[in-house]
């Protein structure tokens, strides 16, 4: 298909589609690929709608036409032979009872749509594309159906396919298992239709007009009524800045501990004016109303940019993303000329990014992209997106059209790789989000396969970033083999994201745990604003018990949604969207959802089953405590929980929590032996024994090569997270700080090289010597107390915020602005593909 059968009509913003891509032919039924915007599209592309005009169906039949919408539903066309015409203002003058009725459709470029055709034989459509200059996308509604249809598709027999035919009453009604819940706004009583003027919504009802059920109530799956979405504010189209800020506390990264380890480390930056940055880029951070540098930002920012190897292990919610897609976007501008794309003999366009960033999860890439998208706003940088469950289709599309940066979860970008559509050939910077999961047991084969033997430039040549919020020895180990004289840095106790996040570890008998869950959620629904609930993120162990939760929430009168691995795509992405927008406040998650993901006003972490491994229980909590903010983590302990009680008991010392006396008993009960986990990692360091990690009270990592410390650089007095497994005897440390940091560099096991930052602005080591002894540094520079933040480019109202409610009390906590259509700031996951 791509360009073939489009033709640019004789107005410059109209294509028409001379041979639609016919997919599907059972003789009755047809899908449609109408695929043609990018034909005439100017760039970027990915910020542009086309607004299909009409729809020609020339061929004298009977038929009866089902469009599938933006708004999710599919609709039946007029049954007529003649012309019709699909436009916006057909579709809201007109009662969706109306025979002439036909819903908008809206089209993002070169995403296909589906034509859903009931007829007797084959006909050829004809279809016109209007472009419109787009002020908000819509387009994620629309890739439901693409799996919805399809699986309808392929499970009905033509007799189920006829039944659709009773039209124009009532919208078509899909099976139980493949409808989809959401309900046209036409259809809301409530529904008010935009003024034609009115550009920020283009015939979509406002925010506020959207209702939480349903004129099609029980088909929105499974006979049970789910919260409705609204529409989407894509807020990688940063058009405007936002108009109001939110104040964050930032005072709690003050005194954070920062420690850096390895061979001349750049000093860091107080401001991002005093980084080699680029000015474009400086410009959108000013536009992103980032204010100052977080302490990852100000210590691995320097380091990038002086194309240092980095390895850097900081706080859940800190900025890590920033931190390395800051250098990486400047880079790509400063040496412009060496990206781009080229064709290969066979004609087959080859991309050759300059950039590739890897990340455990497709949700955490698509939020990749889009904070990347963000930074790179009118520089020229192009972003691509790859991963799994969607389409691959699309995502070659667009990386023929060039990309500097690619965003991609392993299997997809091997993938690709494999099809010859991305050479890896050019990379100037490799950089791995989570890095520690990134190396673990189920990835580790395709990140080595990719980073060694899929054309990528050696260490050296290529500049690698690897971040995350806990990097242990042996993975740190790992990951120093994709490194050259690297720096290993540690910011903040990476274990707990300080005492923003308050812990509390609740004894329940696993019979009890669904009633406490119904008090915490009650509570909750009692503290929200307006009636609703604060956003809730609640982790099970299985997929399974995920579903079952959520059952029973929903039949218990909770507004949950879930999420996890066995989910299509899209399923996922609604998930996330409808948790995100404050819709469905309550998602039940396995850990798919508990690294990166960055969902502004999440209040509570519930750890209703306990994970495996107390990097895992980090990162959950870490969804909540973001970026200076609040947040309440509570966890339900069981019996069977016992051989994790030494890794929370030392997890909650390292942040000053609440210790409860019954834990302290089942930690040192399980230190007498029965651990019962077998070979799994609990924790880190002394709590262990033999193959398994329980605890070292320094949680996060430390350089694994400071068992003897040679190079650390103490930035701060306090205990970081991690250490450099180089460092065991710090030997070359620089130490910013005095304590035991959430991190140290594994090559330190003796400390050769330890280079210490006693007090942040008086640099720690008087004669300016590097390799001395670990001196600290307190790092009072971030003081962002009073900046206003606001990642969102979106300047839609806030109106109503949730309570902030009582840390200490044990309450609800993290708080944060919330509108109508659910919290502000930026809502990072936009999807892009269709499953
Ligand atoms: N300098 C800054 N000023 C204000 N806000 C910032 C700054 N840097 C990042 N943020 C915001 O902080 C939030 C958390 O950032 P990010 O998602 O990068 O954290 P992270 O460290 O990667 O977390 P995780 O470990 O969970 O992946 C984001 O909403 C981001 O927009």
């Amino acid at each position: 298909m791509g360009k073939k059968g489009i033709r640019k009509s004789s107005s410059s913003s109209t294509v028409e589609i001379k041979r639609p891509h016919i997919v599907k032919n059972n003789g009755h039924a047809f899908r449609l690929w109408l695929v043609g915007g990018c034909a005439t599209s100017p760039s970027p592309p990915h910020k542009h709608l086309f607004h299909v005009q009409t729809l020609q169906i020339p061929t004298p039949i009977f038929y009866q036409l089902f469009l599938k919408s933006p708004f999710d539903t599919w609709l039946p066309g007029p049954t007529t032979k003649k012309i019709f015409h699909v436009t916006q203002d057909s579709a809201r003058c007109l009662p969706p009872t109306s025979p002439n009725w036909t819903p908008p459709l809206f089209l993002p470029l070169s995403i296909p749509f589906n034509v859903f055709l009931l007829c007797a034989s084959p006909v050829v459509f004809r279809a016109t594309l209007l472009y419109k200059h787009p002020f908000k996308l819509f387009h994620y509604y629309y890739y439901y159906y693409y799996y919805y249809y399809h699986r309808c598709y392929q499970n009905s027999s033509s007799s189920s396919l006829h039944s659709f035919s009773s039209p124009h009453k009532q919208p078509f009604t899909m099976p139980w298992s493949f409808a989809s819940p959401y309900v046209p706004p036409h259809h809301h009583s409530n529904y008010i239709p935009p003024s034609s003027d009115d550009p920020a919504h283009h015939g979509f009802p406002r925010a506020g007009a959207w209702p939480r059920g349903g004129a099609r109530g029980a088909s929105g799956g499974r006979g049970l009524s789910r919260p409705r979405e609204p529409y989407h504010r894509n807020s990688s189209f940063p058009a405007e800045e936002p108009e109001n800020g939110e104040a964050i506390n930032f005072d709690a990264y003050e005194s954070v501990p920062v420690e850096a380890s390895g061979k001349n480390v750049p000093p860091p930056v107080n401001v991002f004016d005093d980084t080699d940055l680029d000015e474009g880029l400086k410009k959108n951070i000013k536009r992103c109303k980032y204010v100052k540098p977080t302490p990852v930002q100000r210590h691995a920012i320097p380091i990038a940019t002086a194309g240092r190897d980095l390895m850097a292990c900081a706080q859940t919610g800190s900025g890590k993303t920033a931190a390395f897609c800051f250098p990486i976007i400047s880079g790509i501008l400063k040496g412009r000329s060496s990206s781009g794309f080229s064709p290969v003999s066979r004609g087959v366009a080859v991309a050759y990014p300059t950039a590739l960033i890897l990340s455990p999860t497709r949700e955490l890439s698509c939020q990749i992209r889009d904070e990347a998208n963000k930074f790179a706003f009118q520089t020229g940088v192009k972003v691509v997106v790859a991963y799994g469950g969607s389409p691959i289709i699309q995502q070659l599309r667009l990386l023929e059209k060039g990309v500097d940066i690619l965003v991609a979860t392993p299997g997809r970008l091997v993938d690709i790789i494999e099809r010859e559509r991305v050479s890896l050939a050019r990379i100037k910077y490799l950089a791995l989000d989570e890095a520690d999961r990134m190396l673990d047991m189920g990835f580790e084969r395709q990140i080595r396969k990719i980073v060694e033997e899929m054309q990528m430039p050696p260490p050296g040549i290529r500049q690698t970033l690897l971040f995350s919020a806990t990097f242990p020895n042996d993975i740190q180990k790992l990951a120093s083999d994709f490194l050259l004289d690297y720096i290993f840095l540690t910011v903040g106790r990476v274990g707990s994201s300080t005492e923003l996040i308050v812990q509390k570890i609740e004894l329940v008998h696993d019979t009890d745990k669904r009633d406490k869950l119904v008090d915490h959620l009650r509570r909750q629904k009692f503290h929200g604003t307006n009636g609703k609930h604060a956003l809730t993120l609640v982790f099970v162990e299985t997929k399974r018990g995920a579903d079952a939760l959520e059952n029973w929430l929903l039949k218990s009168g909770f507004p949950a949604i879930a999420i996890h691995g066995d989910k299509v795509q899209l399923e996922r992405e609604r998930a996330l969207r409808s948790f995100k927008s404050g819709n469905t406040p309550i998602l039940v998650a396995t850990d798919v959802a508990s690294r990166g993901l960055d969902i502004p006003h999440v209040a509570h972490v519930i750890n209703f089953d306990l994970p495996r491994d107390i990097d895992d229980y980090v990162h959950r909590i870490g969804r909540t405590g973001r970026a200076g903010k609040s947040g309440l983590a509570t966890a339900f302990f069981s019996d069977k929980n016992s051989p994790m009680a030494k890794a929370l008991v030392g997890l909650l010392q390292e942040a000053n929590q609440e210790v409860p006396s019954w834990l302290i008993q089942f930690a040192e009960g399980s230190s007498s032996g029965s651990r019962g986990y077998g070979s799994q990692r609990y924790s880190r360091g002394s709590y262990g024994g033999g193959s398994q990690r329980y605890s070292s009270g320094s949680y996060g990592g430390r350089d694994f090569r400071n068992s003897t410390e040679p190079e650390v650089q103490s930035y701060n007095s306090g205990s970081c997270g991690g250490r450099d497994f180089r460092n065991p005897t710090e030997p070359e440390a620089q130490s910013y700080n005095s304590g035991s940091c959430g991190g140290r560099d594994f090559r330190n096991p003796t400390e050769p090289e330890v280079q210490s930052y006693n007090c942040y602005g008086s640099h720690g080591n008087a004669d300016g010597v590097e390799s001395v002894s670990r001196t600290s540094y307190i790092d009072t520079s971030y003081d962002m107390q009073n900046s206003l933040i606001e990642t969102s480019f979106d300047s839609l109202s806030i109106n109503c915020s949730y309570d902030q409610t009582d840390v200490k009390s044990g309450e609800l906590c993290g708080g944060g602005k919330v509108g109508e259509d659910g919290p502000s700031g930026y809502a990072s996951i936009v999807p892009t593909g269709w499953d």
